[in-house]
């Protein structure tokens, strides 16, 4: 079984993969693909560059991943631009990473990925897990955990497609709005009833 697991910008998407991780799931893990896909040397980092500028790439020649943060939260053609570049190199090693555990031998495993609705990635797994929060829980938590202005936050947002929009696409959803201890409850009931199917 190929478990989808998403949400949107701090809904509590890491947390819920890191007691997934803890209950010895393997986990792919579509942000640090990211990081890996325009590490030092890489084509797509290249690309990057000769599209959007000498400016976002720091002194040590890897990417300034705050300047571009900045660039395309704050304009849908520059994310677009970016998503052309950067998701077909982050679909690739996510696919790789997954041949590779089902060929260890791994029955089920977790794809962690923020974007999974937006870039229509549902036919990828077999159920989608949609991890959920009220819109200022959401706004709250992403200022602190980022230390992002208002501003920041909402236009960070505003970049994907609204919580209640993924509910509706979701197998099952946790309420992530409570203690941690709720959530892990949430999602070791669903994990009984997915694996007795
Ligand atoms: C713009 C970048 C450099 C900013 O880096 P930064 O370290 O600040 O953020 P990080 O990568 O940790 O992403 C944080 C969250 O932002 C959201 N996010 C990232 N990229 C996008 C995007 N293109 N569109 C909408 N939301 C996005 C996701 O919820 C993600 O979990 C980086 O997010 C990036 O390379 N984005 C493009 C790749 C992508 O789409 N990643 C999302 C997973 S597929
Ligand atoms: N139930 C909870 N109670 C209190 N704080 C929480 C809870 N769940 C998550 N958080 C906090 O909210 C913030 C966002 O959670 P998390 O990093 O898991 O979200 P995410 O969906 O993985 O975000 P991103 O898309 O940016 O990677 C973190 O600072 C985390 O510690």
């Amino acid at each position: 079984m190929i478990i989808g697991l998403t949400g949107s910008i701090a809904s509590g998407k890491s947390t819920v993969s890191n007691m997934l991780k803890n209950l010895g799931y393997p986990i792919i893990d579509a942000d640090v693909v990211a990081r890996i896909v325009v590490e030092k040397g890489t084509k797509t980092l290249e690309t990057i560059k000769e599209v959007f500028g000498e400016e976002i790439i720091s002194e040590d020649g890897s990417l300034n991943r705050e300047k571009l943060g900045d660039i395309i939260f704050n304009s849908p053609h520059k994310r677009k631009q970016l998503n052309d570049i950067i998701h077909p190199a982050i679909r690739e090693e996510m696919l790789r990473q997954k041949e590779e555990l089902l060929t260890e031998g791994h029955k089920t495993i977790v794809m962690d990925i923020p974007l999974l609705f937006e870039s229509k990635l549902q036919s990828y797994v077999n159920k989608i897990l949609v991890v959920t929060v009220t819109e200022e829980t959401q706004l709250a938590r992403l200022m602190a955990r980022n230390n992002f202005t208002l501003d920041e936050a909402k236009a960070r947002i505003q970049s994907q497609l609204p919580l209640s929009i993924k509910e509706q696409g979701a197998d099952a959803v946790i309420y992530n709005n409570g203690t941690i201890q709720s959530t892990e409850e949430q999602l070791k009931k669903i994990l009984a009833i997915w694996k007795s199917e």
